[in-house]
């Protein structure tokens, strides 16, 4: 993208969780708005987009990557990353088990940094079948410090990636917006000098 006729450095967001979280579903639904059901799992994919954020237009690339990676490729893409979005499935129990382990790989590989992570408790709609409770997702977020679950979302196909709960107060919130908006304005400084 482009900003006063100077070129931005895009944000890259990694999204992580086990197997059949429905990770790829989420990225084809950010990106296309829509749900689409079925897709290739194998290949490590990077989506790229705009969109407005605090009415400034934002490069986003999100990598999915594959589900049978090792560890080593894992932590080369939690380099890579500025953000992350950590992903459950409401009806696997297995995959809630996993975030502590995730999270904790993200804190060791990025020195533990305050970097920007989500939690996102996906399949919603999958009531009838749910082996994790909103509580427990909640209570993980706090246990495991989400910098960013001020935000603890609740997915499903249906809805438009709905805010489940606010777990921080108003002025921790600003402050998680203060800490994106200096990365970002790090960033664009970055890119200017590189264009001196
Ligand atoms: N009902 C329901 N199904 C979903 C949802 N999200 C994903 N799915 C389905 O769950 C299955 C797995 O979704 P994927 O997006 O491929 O999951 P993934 O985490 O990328 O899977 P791996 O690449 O194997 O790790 C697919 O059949 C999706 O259609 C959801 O929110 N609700």
């Amino acid at each position: 993208i482009r900003s006063s006729g100077r070129k931005m450095v895009p944000v890259k967001l990694l999204i992580l969780g086990a197997q059949n979280t429905g990770k790829t579903a989420l990225c084809v639904r950010f990106i296309t708005k829509r749900f689409i059901g079925e897709y290739d799992h194998k290949k490590e994919v990077t989506y790229r987009c705009s969109r407005a954020v605090d009415q400034e237009t934002v490069d986003l690339e999100i990598l999915d990557v594959a589900c049978k990676s090792s560890v080593a490729s894992l932590e080369s893409s939690i380099r890579w990353a500025d953000g992350f979005l950590l992903l459950y499935s409401i009806t696997q129990r297995r995959s809630f088990l996993e975030v502590p382990r995730l999270k904790t790989l993200i804190d060791k590989t990025k020195h533990s940094l305050i970097v920007p992570t989500v939690l996102v408790a996906n399949k919603a709609d999958l009531e009838i079948g749910r082996e994790v409770t909103t509580e427990e997702g909640q209570r993980l977020a706090k246990d495991l410090r989400f910098l960013s679950c001020s935000i603890f979302f609740l997915c499903s196909p249906t809805d438009n990636l709905s805010v489940l709960d606010q777990q921080r107060p108003l002025p921790d919130r600003r402050s998680y917006m203060l800490t994106v908006r200096h990365a970002l304005t790090r960033k664009l400084t970055r890119s200017k000098t590189m264009q001196w």
